[in-house]
């Protein structure tokens, strides 16, 4: 634990990291709590109330409930499976060109296409000319990640130093204006006498707006589509980069990872959710990727309510308390071989990362804990599995496994399986 913490541009005068695992009795009994998500409150574009970053209890109840429940992600799975199939085609012209993908970008193009068809069955990036969705929502991911100084200085926002506000703001003007017209063309569709629902995310909000305008109208929708998106793209599109590394760094991995894909799946076929259960080695490298790469790797941060005591440690009442789910992946004291990658570990072991193993916490835990986690680990594995399943990989200029710079912007060409050449 450190007493004081220097974090990009934000500086905590009483800041703590946590590098052990949390007691269920702290994390769950509310003595840490977790402020608004920052880097997105202080653009113009979080609404009054914090609808979007910062879910109250009505705002998640209605995600566990009613977006991100298996039975509602269960209906609208087929919607991602077409995304899935987009992807793989998308793949197979590399193969034959024999170019090298980005993966980083490739996998951040298909995260926010599978997140866009589960929100609304419709393309934020392609269904725009020019590419125009693409730069938009790319750009607001950007903006939302960049620290703002006005954090820190808040009397320099008369001068708005960064332009983060200027372009945010017509950003998320033309996004929100995107959504209005996909909003009015759904309501249009919805008076129909025999619509028929699409089980996508706007349609469950209108539902809800239909019957409680007050719990979500609009203006909620739109803010909440942006924020769950937000949130959801980037640290997607990272696990599954970070996890396509792994494989191609550790070929044994790779090979068995492609066994147990041939025996259960059938070669070259793509997988579907419902398949995930039968894939405990798959499952296992999952875990063991966002145990070493976390993609929000200190959670959002906690303050103190009270002073607690944390393994002999009093945290003084309103410190910052940043758990740091990266230092506990690496933890020898928790892990053998911490710094290896070794699905293994995980094959007949209960430990999961739901937020009840306080080790394992890449979607943290307690009251906060990331709503969109049920999502985010069907798409990560329906991805993976289909690439590893569907293709050979190899890396770009014939480098080899070992020589890889596992710090690097993954590029790698994929390759048409053997036994499926006509
Ligand atoms: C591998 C992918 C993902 C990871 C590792 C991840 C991780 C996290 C973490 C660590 C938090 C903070 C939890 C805490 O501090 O206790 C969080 C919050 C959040 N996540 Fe995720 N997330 C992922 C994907 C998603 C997806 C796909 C969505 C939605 C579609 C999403 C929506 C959110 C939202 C809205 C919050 C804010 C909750 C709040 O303010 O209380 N996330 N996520």
């Amino acid at each position: 634990m450190h007493s004081h913490t220097k974090l990009g541009s934000i500086t905590c005068r009483k800041c703590i990291t946590l590098i052990i695992p949390l007691k269920k009795s702290t994390i769950l009994g509310a003595a840490l709590s977790t402020p608004p998500l920052y880097p997105l409150s202080s653009t113009s574009f979080a609404p009054k109330d914090p609808i979007d970053t910062r879910p109250e209890r009505p705002v998640r109840k209605i995600c566990t409930e009613q977006l991100f429940s298996a039975k509602v992600l269960d209906a609208s799975q087929g919607l991602r499976q077409k995304k899935l199939l987009d992807l793989l085609n998308d793949m197979r012209k590399y193969t034959r060109t024999g170019k090298a993908i980005n993966v980083g970008h490739a996998a951040f193009r298909a995260c926010i296409n599978f997140l866009s068809y589960t929100f609304v069955s419709e393309d934020f990036v392609e269904s725009v000319e020019n590419g125009e969705y693409k730069d938009i929502v790319s750009t607001l991911l950007k903006l939302s990640g960049t620290a703002n100084v006005v954090d820190v200085f808040p009397v320099l926002k008369l001068f708005d130093p960064q332009g983060l506000q200027r372009n945010t703001t017509n950003y998320i003007t033309m996004f929100f204006h995107r959504l209005d017209k996909l909003i009015d063309k759904r309501l249009k569709l919805r008076e129909e006498e025999n619509y028929v629902t699409n089980n996508d995310m706007l349609d469950t909000l209108l539902d809800i707006s239909h019957q409680d305008s007050q719990k979500m109208d609009r203006e909620k929708i739109k803010h909440f589509l942006l924020g769950l998106l937000v949130a959801g793209t980037d640290t997607t599109a990272f696990g599954l980069e970070r996890a396509m590394t792994e494989l191609l760094h550790n070929p044994k991995v790779m090979s068995k990872a492609k066994q147990e894909l041939e025996q259960i799946i059938g070669k070259g076929n793509p997988i579907e959710e419902s398949d995930v259960v039968k894939l405990p080695y798959l499952q296992a490298i999952i875990k063991e990727t966002l145990r070493l790469h976390p993609p929000a790797p200190l959670l959002l941060p906690r303050k103190a309510k009270i002073d607690v005591e944390i393994s002999g440690y009093t945290i003084p009442k309103g410190a910052r308390v940043l758990i740091n789910a990266w230092a506990m992946g690496r933890n020898p004291n928790i892990w053998e071989d911490a710094h290896l990658f070794l699905p293994e570990r995980f094959l007949g072991s209960n430990i999961d990362v739901k937020g009840r193993d306080f080790e394992l916490t890449p979607f943290g835990s307690g009251r906060r804990i990331c709503p969109g986690s049920p999502l985010a680990i069907r798409m990560m594995h329906v991805m993976l599995g289909s690439l590893v399943n569907s293709f050979d990989w190899k890396l770009e200029n014939n480098i080899k496994h070992d020589d890889m710079d596992l710090d690097q912007p993954l590029r790698a060409i994929p390759v048409e399986l053997k036994s499926c050449l006509v």
